[in-house]
């Protein structure tokens, strides 16, 4: 079984640098004039998926905006995970999930055991009861080929508090959950599967990235405010390592293929002037 890491490596090489987020809020699908029930979901991911999935590397459906309509949204997201496999791209699911281990190992059996109806190639997590809790979502991540990104400096303005905070022994939170997921990733060639959430938006907070070895996803481009030279300040030395989101800022050039298509391609030239100057 290929490990997470080196799909994505793969897909990396092959596709480029990109991760395009799947958000369908309200105001996106009424702006392609779509109405705001589970039918214009269904529609609005189709045309997404269509257009993107076989040229973007990694595509990230949020699962707020699938499980907003219930179980009929569900039925969408995993619709969508499906298409998106058949079309090759990898899927990161945007759940954001933490709790105490034994509640983590249900979560895990959900997104990353093959046998489950919303199997994925990855997952987003929270560290904050413990990057310890979140063990089996890495063990059942390692066994099937699965992928972890851990939340660690997130886009939004209100996570400094809480990840810049220092622990006992003078390190921030957001450094302790870095150090943790590099140790996971030891060894592992060419990438590990274990990555870090680090938003576009936090300019330079003077941590050390450097001994991470898995990837880097890097939310908060576009609508959030940061654009893709601010990936230097943010990454320094790792640019690497860096994997650009977009959601919006794609999303919003929809419904046309061609355009959805044409921006999620500006996107990534943006990135790659950057990331190739690594
Ligand atoms: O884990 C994430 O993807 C994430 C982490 C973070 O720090 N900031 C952040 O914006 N995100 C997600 O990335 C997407 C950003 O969407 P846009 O701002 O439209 O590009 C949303 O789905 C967020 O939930």
């Amino acid at each position: 079984m290929e490990s997470f890491g080196t799909r994505l490596h793969r897909a990396v090489s092959e596709r480029g640098p990109l991760c395009v987020g799947i958000d369908p809020h309200p105001g996106l699908l009424a702006r392609w004039g779509l109405t705001d029930d589970v039918q214009g979901l269904d529609r609005f991911t189709r045309t997404v998926v269509d257009a993107l999935g076989d040229r973007v590397a990694v595509v990230k459906p949020q699962s707020a905006f699938f499980e907003r309509f219930g179980s009929r949204g569900v039925a969408i997201l995993e619709s969508t995970i499906r298409q998106l496999r058949d079309a090759g791209s990898l899927v990161l699911l945007d759940v954001k999930r933490g709790d105490i281990g034994s509640t983590v190992s249900a979560y895990a059996s959900a997104y990353l055991d093959p046998s489950s109806p919303l199997y994925v190639d990855a997952v987003t997590a929270s560290p904050y009861l413990g990057v310890g809790s979140l063990a089996p979502m890495f063990e059942l991540a390692a066994e099937h080929g699965g992928g972890v990104f851990v939340l660690a400096l997130t886009s939004n303005p209100e996570g400094a508090a809480v990840q810049r905070a220092r622990t006992a022994d003078g390190r921030t939170v957001a450094q302790t959950v870095i150090d943790e997921i590099s140790q996971l990733n030891r060894g592992a060639t060419p990438l590990g599967s274990f990555g870090l959430v680090v938003g576009a938006t936090i300019g330079d907070t003077g941590h050390d990235l450097s001994g991470v070895g898995g990837p880097l996803l890097a939310p908060g481009l576009g609508a959030q405010g940061a654009g893709a030279a601010d990936l230097r300040t943010v990454f320094g030395s790792s640019l690497a390592a860096v994997l650009p989101s977009y959601s919006r800022e794609v999303l919003s050039a929809g419904p046309d293929a061609a355009a959805l298509r044409a921006a999620a391609d500006r996107v990534l030239a943006d990135c790659r002037s950057v990331l190739a100057a690594r």
